[in-house]
């Protein structure tokens, strides 16, 4: 019986290939590939998923300007989309700028959708543990630890002398001897070098110099820059080529254990010292910085490993590095854009301001603002969350799915695939933000009695969501309004005529050119 079935098969496989020849197969795979191309097409309401290749083709396409692309495709979809990245590159899921999903992954079915292994296994190297790359029971515990740290008045104090120390002694001196050589300069990269040596101050307690009056290039900051863009690299290869790199230490790899090793080499010394002086002292009554808070309060009550405030430091330096000095290199680059708002901000400022003796007093500490000041701005408060609406630090985010689910939009979302959330395209969609979406209008801010009006989270996600909101919020807008208040109240900012500005294709949104200015002195305060 066997040999009988064995002899029709082979006599089969004989005339399939007397009558089949290479032409016949080419054709029948090429109406296949046109069949399905056809087929993905009419179902899929997003860009073209090529067999094999998957969304690649129109990635590549779209590299330089991604967000206005993912923008487009998101509204022309309907606001969600299905992705998928090449065959065995394991990366599939939805983009979406929907906030009723949002809402979902981010509050109502939260435990379903973690940061993940994806996320955390390209960043572990350099951030461990710590609260931006951990899930589950370690995030929660670290979350509390922060919350209650950060919630401190002890904290918000020291914070905000940490801010009113070095807007005068070092940004401003700085803003002075660029104004006097009367060149123009790169201000999205002094702002940077400003909240790199804060959340240094604040978080660690050491301030790294950055924002020297000789701007110096400081091992730690480039090594943390470094480390963050080439951790980055890991997100653009599939894990069969950037694993082996790694394994044998080879290519950007080499780079990145390098920029690691410095970090946390720093890290390492400064947790190790602040370890010793609580040895030597029982206490660490003279610090209040994040890392001598936690460790005097949680080391004391059990025995935390170094490696954990590592850590914890580490990932808050990184939350809190960047983010503010790119809100506000937008912002003010949408001022010089919208004079009739920068108006408004100044005469706020001034009216502020004008309660106090310090406008006869020209010295730097004269335009510093106190928290009960800055409280009081109203419509710089506005314009700034209005900036960032528009221009989201962090521009799109990213979950994983543990279990399949159905979006709120009817979406599937199958086990292991990821949600990818657009914050910037958000912004420009008119069924969320109105006709008048594109517009910079801070107005939209501000109620009737000239009062602030928070939004919805999901509807406005640029400080995350849920129980994973930003816990440096109000940091960042004390900081934002800290720097920005004193520099335009002394100078009008103008970016330099023919400077291309755009948006940096990466999970920060810098500005890929920077920000060239110049600062022109305001002939007294409040003219
Ligand atoms: C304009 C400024 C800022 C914006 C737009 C912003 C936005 C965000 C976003 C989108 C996340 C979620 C990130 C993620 O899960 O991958 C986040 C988380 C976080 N941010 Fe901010 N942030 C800002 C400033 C800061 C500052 C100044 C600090 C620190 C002082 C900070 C500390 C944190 C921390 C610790 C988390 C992690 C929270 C958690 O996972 O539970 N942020 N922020």
């Amino acid at each position: 019986m066997a040999t009988t079935t064995g002899k029709l098969m082979l006599s089969a496989i004989d005339w399939l290939c007397a009558n089949i020849c290479f032409w016949d197969i080419a054709s029948a795979l090429l109406g296949l590939l046109i069949f399905s191309c056809i087929h993905q097409k009419l179902t899929n309401k997003g860009p073209m998923l090529w067999p094999v290749l998957g969304n690649l083709p129109a990635l590549i396409l779209h590299i330089n300007d991604m967000y206005s692309w993912v923008t487009e495709v998101l509204i022309e979809a309907g606001r969600t989309f299905h992705y998928r990245g090449v065959w065995m590159g394991r990366a599939y899921g939805v983009f979406t700028a929907d906030p009723s999903n949002i809402e979902y992954i981010m509050k109502t079915n939260f435990k379903n959708f973690p940061k993940g292994s994806y996320f955390r296994e390209r960043f572990h190297d350099l951030l461990g543990d710590g609260i931006l790359n951990a899930d589950g029971e370690t995030w929660k515990e670290e979350r509390r630890m922060a919350k209650v740290q950060m919630h401190s008045s002890r904290f918000l104090e020291y914070s905000i002398k940490t801010m009113q120390d070095l807007v005068p002694h070092k940004l401003l001196k700085l803003t002075e001897k660029l104004v006097k050589s009367g060149d123009s300069f790169d201000l999205q990269e002094l702002l940077l070098r400003f909240t790199f040596d804060n959340i240094c101050t604040a978080a660690l307690g050491v301030d790294p110099g950055c924002l020297s009056l000789d701007l110096p290039e400081v091992p730690f900051a480039k090594a943390f820059e470094e480390a963050t863009e080439l951790s980055l690299c890991r997100f653009l290869m599939p894990p069969f080529v950037w694993k082996p790199l790694k394994f044998f230490c080879l290519g950007y790899e080499k780079r990145l254990k390098k920029a690691i090793e410095i970090v946390h080499d720093f890290a390492d010394k400064t947790v190790a010292d602040r370890r010793k002086k609580l040895n030597s002292f029982g206490n660490l009554n003279d610090q209040s910085d994040l890392l001598s808070r936690l460790m005097e309060t949680e080391y004391t009550n059990r025995h935390i490993p170094d490696k954990f405030f590592r850590d914890f430091c580490l990932s808050f330096s990184l939350a809190g590095r960047d983010t503010t000095s790119v809100a506000l290199s937008w912002f003010f680059w949408l001022l010089d854009k919208n004079p009739e708002v920068e108006t408004r901000v100044l005469r706020e400022i001034n009216e502020i301001s004008s309660g106090h003796q310090r406008t006869k007093n020209q010295n730097n500490h004269a335009v510093l603002f106190t928290v009960e000041e800055l409280k009081k701005m109203v419509y710089l408060q506005a314009a700034l969350s209005e900036s960032l609406r528009l221009y989201p630090p962090v521009p799109i985010e990213m979950k994983e799915v543990l279990e399949d689910d159905v979006l709120p939009d009817g979406n599937i979302v199958r086990k292991g695939a990821r949600v990818l959330y657009c914050i910037f395209s958000m912004a420009r969609i008119e069924s969320i933000w109105g006709k008048d979406c594109l517009e910079f209008k801070p107005e939209r801010w501000i109620n009737k009695d000239g009062e602030f009006v928070s939004e919805n989270q999901f509807k406005y996600p640029v400080f995350n969501a849920g129980p994973r909101l930003c816990i440096g919020k109000k940091f960042a807008y004390m900081q934002m309004k800290m720097v920005a208040a004193p520099i335009l109240m002394k100078y009008s900012v103008k970016v330099v005529e023919g400077h291309d500005v755009v948006p940096k294709v990466t999970t920060t949104l810098y500005m890929k050119n920077g920000l060239m200015v110049t600062l022109k002195p305001r002939l007294e305060h409040g003219a």
